[in-house]
């Protein structure tokens, strides 16, 4: 294979990544420090002094780095004993080992930048580690929970949309089906909106019934392969009702919050409709790039849906429940996901999730962070092929379903990108434009 494009860095001056990373990333941890003094008292209910001294060892270790992030010291090794320091310790020899006489220090604002943003993540989390007892504290818990309180309206818009269509799903017929599956894609696809990494602790809440507002938003997506993925699925219900066997459909999941809830309905519509017999859903085992969906998430978005008042919101949280408990749902997370790697490198990094990926029947990786990712957070020519910027990655079927928000983007047609950038120049950056992007697999 030819040389591969460059990954993106934050070293030039006024680019995406260096703001994200000189305006963004401070504030983030800011955040992260009030989250533990507003829980203060807790700590100490909970461990006595033991509680308050922890609290104010992970305050002084996140000040800490966030002076080293704002004046771009080396990274450093990592120093708590967490199940993948030693690959986090690795990989830092390993970038050391890269770099030749007349590249710079390995740096916040001088290494590849998926590099360093997952590494700023990893060591919010080394901060609680090593400040026992409340080392399983989440710093951005609360404003994952406000989210979601906050989209409570347009939740419940969905939730009864659900179950409305479920109701008649048997007997409809298939272009109905249709057009409810595509309706679904596009709230998933918007529900990406809803990250809280880019406003820092400022909830994006969904206001408005999300229903209403797709026909307006379709000129925004810049591939739209939903028609691909129908068809899939559709095919896969035909074999199955001949053979009984098993669909597999996994969610790789973004944002809790808003867009959580907009995965969960896709999931139980998908069930309900007989395109999928089983779901897997793929989340983060640590606090991540704010609004990550980790287990507690899952199962505080289920608790506070069981005790609504509103019996559209309870079906859903009793139903989903459920389903997680037959494991018709399966919840998975593996440390994969939280580890700096492209998803071209999973085959050898993580070979037991690589084979398991490859049992799914469609992959659909939700969010801005999954496609950087997927491509490697590398500067692929707009118009190279999907297929050929995954570099190899082709455990099953996949779909990357996300609002674009920086500069990585494959597989458009020749000079939609320019046409895009006249009329928006921000069009990469601004989260306006979306796309669902099909690849068909090995
Ligand atoms: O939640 P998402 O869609 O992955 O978006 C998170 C995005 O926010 C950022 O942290 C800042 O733009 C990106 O690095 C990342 O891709
Ligand atoms: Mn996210």
């Amino acid at each position: 294979m030819d040389e591969l494009p460059p990954q993106l860095t934050a070293q030039e001056e006024g680019s995406h990544p260096y703001l994200v990373m000189k305006d963004q990333k401070p504030p983030i941890i800011t955040k992260a420090i009030d989250a533990l003094h507003r829980h203060k008292d807790e700590f100490f209910k909970k461990y006595g002094e033991e509680g308050t001294e922890a609290e104010k060892k992970a305050i002084s270790l996140l000040s800490k780095l966030r002076n080293e992030l704002q004046t771009d010291k080396p990274l450093l090794p990592l120093h708590d004993d967490w199940v993948d320091t030693d690959i986090w310790n690795q990989y830092l020899e390993d970038q050391h080992n890269l770099l030749n006489e007349n590249d710079k220090k390995i740096s916040w604002f001088q290494s590849s930048w998926l590099y360093v943003e997952c590494y700023l993540y990893r060591r919010i989390h080394e901060a609680l580690v090593l400040s026992s007892p409340i080392s399983d504290f989440d710093v951005f818990k609360d404003s994952k929970d406000q989210n979601f309180l906050e989209s409570r309206g347009a939740i419940e818009a969905l939730c009864f949309y659900l179950q409305e269509s479920k109701r008649t799903i048997e007997v409809v017929d298939e272009n109905i089906q249709k057009d409810e599956f595509c309706k679904l894609l596009q709230i998933m696809l918007w529900g990406n909106k809803c990250d809280l990494a880019v406003v820092p602790g400022q909830s994006i809440p969904q206001t408005s019934s999300p229903l209403t507002i797709l026909e307006g938003l379709k000129p925004f997506i810049l591939v739209n392969n939903m028609d691909a993925l129908w068809s899939l699925l559709l095919n896969k219900r035909k074999k199955s009702q001949e053979n009984f066997s098993v669909i597999r459909v996994d969610f790789i999941l973004d944002n809790a919050g808003f867009e959580l809830v907009t995965d969960l309905v896709m999931a139980d519509f998908l069930i309900a409709s007989n395109l999928a017999t089983e779901i897997h859903f793929h989340g983060k085992c640590i606090p991540w790039f704010v609004s990550d969906t980790n287990i507690k998430d899952v199962n505080w978005l289920i608790t506070q849906l069981k005790a609504a008042e509103s019996t559209y919101l309870s079906t859903c949280g009793l139903i989903w429940e459920d389903y997680l408990k037959k494991k018709t749902w399966v919840y998975h997370d593996h440390m994969f996901w939280t580890l700096p790697f492209e998803y071209c490198a999973m085959p050898h990094v993580a070979p037991d999730l690589y084979a398991d990926l490859q049992k799914s029947n469609l992959i659909l990786f939700k969010g801005d962070l999954n496609y950087r990712k997927l491509l490697g957070d590398r500067k692929w020519g707009l118009t190279i092929p999907f297929h050929e910027a995954l570099n190899g990655f082709h455990p099953a079927p996949l779909c990357s379903i996300r609002t674009v928000k920086t500069q990585v983007q494959a597989g458009l047609a020749p000079g939609q990108g320019e046409q895009v950038a006249d009329s928006n120049p921000e069009w990469m950056t601004s989260g306006n434009y979306g796309i669902l992007q099909f690849d068909g697999g090995p």
